[in-house]
């Protein structure tokens, strides 16, 4: 079955150079709901094997507390593929985040691969999508295989191969975000934004979390820690959002009729669903 969206958080989604081993120590204490140790881009082609190992290592100690710890392996057409595959399966992290995943048959190979090296049940498939054909193919990756849990996107690379110039409130990129949220939302699973690479501008930084938000995202991937506070903040639902979510449900179930009203507003079942989702998701958050 696919992981329910509402029920591990995963507002917040900080990715570490595997080679660097201070970011690697320092992850242990950050907020993050999730870490992705990564092998591939922010790892140059020398110290790949030495990541590779320590990244492994990392995520096989058990020291990282409540945060899901995921490995980024090179992309599928790359010399580290199969070794960085065979060696995160062996970790047994919560994932093996897998860069450029472009078809189903990718992801099933990936399925494939991980039985055979051993990784347990647990490890599941989150693919990054980042490529035009990743986006025209949305729906079969996503529903590829039951192991692949969560959707990344990409969404330096995607703007890469576009060819697309950076605009206000990334409008050459929404066509492409929404076709991938359609395919999550199609078939139960979970979709993170991608990054914000101005580490400095926490206003731009925010309002694009919002955004995504409201777009429909679960959550955002991060590149430093200073983003950890105002994402959880903005993917955490509200003091008031939680209010009006149990108003909702206590207005409708003493009803007991298929639509009331709750300040003025019309209420039907579908808004008691979604008031629910609010409640799961607010339970999850409310001790991180
Ligand atoms: C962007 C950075 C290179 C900035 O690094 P730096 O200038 O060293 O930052 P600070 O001096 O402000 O760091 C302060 C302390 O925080 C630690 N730190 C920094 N970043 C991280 C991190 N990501 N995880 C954990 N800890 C981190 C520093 O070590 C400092 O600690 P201390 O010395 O103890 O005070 C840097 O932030 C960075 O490398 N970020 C991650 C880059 C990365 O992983 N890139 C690849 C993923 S993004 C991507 O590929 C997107 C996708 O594929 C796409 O196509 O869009
Ligand atoms: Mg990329």
């Amino acid at each position: 079955m696919p992981d329910s969206p509402v029920l591990k958080p995963r507002r917040s989604v900080l990715y570490m150079p595997g080679a660097n081993e201070r970011a690697l120590e320092k992850a242990k204490t950050l907020s993050a709901d999730a870490l992705i140790l990564d092998l591939e881009d922010a790892v140059a082609p020398d110290d790949k094997e030495a990541a590779r190992d320590r990244v492994c290592a990392a995520a096989a100690s058990g020291e990282y507390g409540e945060r899901e710890i995921t490995i980024r392996v090179n992309a599928i057409d790359t010399e580290w593929h199969d070794a960085d595959l065979r060696a995160a399966a062996q970790a047994g992290p919560a994932a093996v985040v897998v860069p450029k995943v472009s078809s189903a048959r990718e992801v099933q190979n990936i399925e494939r691969a991980l039985e055979l090296s051993g990784a347990p049940e647990h490890t599941k498939i989150w693919a990054m999508l980042e490529t035009p054909s990743a986006i025209l193919h949305a729906e079969e990756i996503v529903s590829a295989s039951d192991r692949l849990t969560v959707l990344v996107m990409g969404t330096n690379d995607l703007a890469k191969e576009l060819h697309t110039e950076s605009a206000p409130g990334r409008a050459p990129l929404l066509g492409a975000l929404s076709l991938a949220l359609l395919a999550t939302r199609a078939h139960g699973k979970v979709i993170l934004d991608g990054v914000y690479n101005d580490v400095k501008d926490l206003e731009g930084f925010e309002a694009e979390c919002v955004q995504a938000r409201q777009f429909g995202f679960d959550g955002k991937t991060l590149v430093h820690p200073g983003q950890l506070e105002p994402c959880n903040r903005v993917f955490s639902p509200s003091e008031k959002e939680v209010e009006n979510a149990r108003k909702i449900i206590d207005a409708f179930e003493a009803a007991d009729k298929g639509v009331v009203t709750v300040d003025g507003r019309m209420i039907e079942s579908l808004h008691v669903d979604n008031a629910r989702r609010i409640l799961a998701l607010a339970a999850t958050t409310a001790s991180a």
